[in-house]
């Protein structure tokens, strides 16, 4: 069984606008992952499906309220099925590919609560919420982002999501390192040329020359995630050449 997600939110259509297009929907119409999308306005109690309230002690904007959350996260776990409840904030932990590949192993079925508003009453963070995740340090209008960006980035590793399984192994943050550089055709345009290299078809050459740009392009541009990456004593010597 794969990885299934269950979402808490007050825009559902977001959700089904972004799911309902490309890879993301062959892999939900062939069942590689499972979405279930929930409008938190269907669990409020009140004729005016009210999710959100002024905030005590005053200030800007509203907050939203705790019950409506704590009736859907209730109705979604009526099922039994284990799951880590996830709410999404820039107070979270920050979203990396370790912490998709982690998740996907882990198989547990995942429920995000999405923000909206200046935040949610503090009390779903004490009491409902299991983990915190940020996507990164800015501010948006809602969660709901923060939500896709994890279940795209998770998706597609999953076997039989992507056509090529291959394109998982040699991207960035898989080998540890940034992207080495892509070409496609026409082999020159406007005097830049495609790398020589390339097009030699010499595959031992080919990948010593993309993971000396990844390497180069990692230290020129994110140096910090060198000492996490998988480093070969043949990275070593390109490090050194490189002047590291
Ligand atoms: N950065 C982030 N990573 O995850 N979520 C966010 C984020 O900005 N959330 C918004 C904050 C107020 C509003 O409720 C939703």
């Amino acid at each position: 069984m794969n990885i299934g997600f269950d979402i808490i939110t007050i825009f559902p259509g977001i959700f089904h606008a972004y799911l309902g297009e490309s890879i993301l929907k062959k892999a939900l119409q062939k069942k590689l992952l499972d979405v279930k999308v929930y409008n938190l306005r269907d669990f409020t109690t009140d004729r005016h499906k009210t999710v959100d309230d002024y905030p005590y002690g005053g200030g800007p904007g509203m907050v939203m309220k705790i019950e409506p959350i704590y009736n859907a996260v209730h109705a979604i776990k009526a099922d039994g099925l284990e799951r880590q409840i996830v709410m999404l904030s820039p107070q979270g932990k920050i979203y990396n590919q370790a912490m998709a590949e982690e998740m996907l192993k882990e198989k547990r079925r995942v429920l995000f609560i999405c923000g909206r508003y200046e935040g949610i009453d503090e009390r779903v963070r004490e009491s409902i919420v299991d983990e915190e995740i940020s996507i990164g340090d800015y501010v948006m209008t809602g969660g709901e982002l923060a939500a896709l960006v994890i279940i795209d980035s998770i998706a597609r590793l999953i076997p039989g999501v992507l056509g090529d399984e291959e394109s998982i192994k040699e991207e960035s943050f898989t080998w540890g390192l940034l992207d080495y550089p892509h070409y496609t055709r026409p082999p020159e345009f406007m005097g830049m040329k495609v790398p020589d290299v390339l097009l030699s078809g010499n595959h031992r050459e080919i990948y010593k020359w993309r993971r000396r740009q990844a390497i180069r392009r990692t230290l020129e541009r994110r140096p910090e995630i060198l000492k996490n990456a998988k480093l070969t004593d043949e990275d070593i010597e390109i490090l050194k050449e490189e002047g590291l």
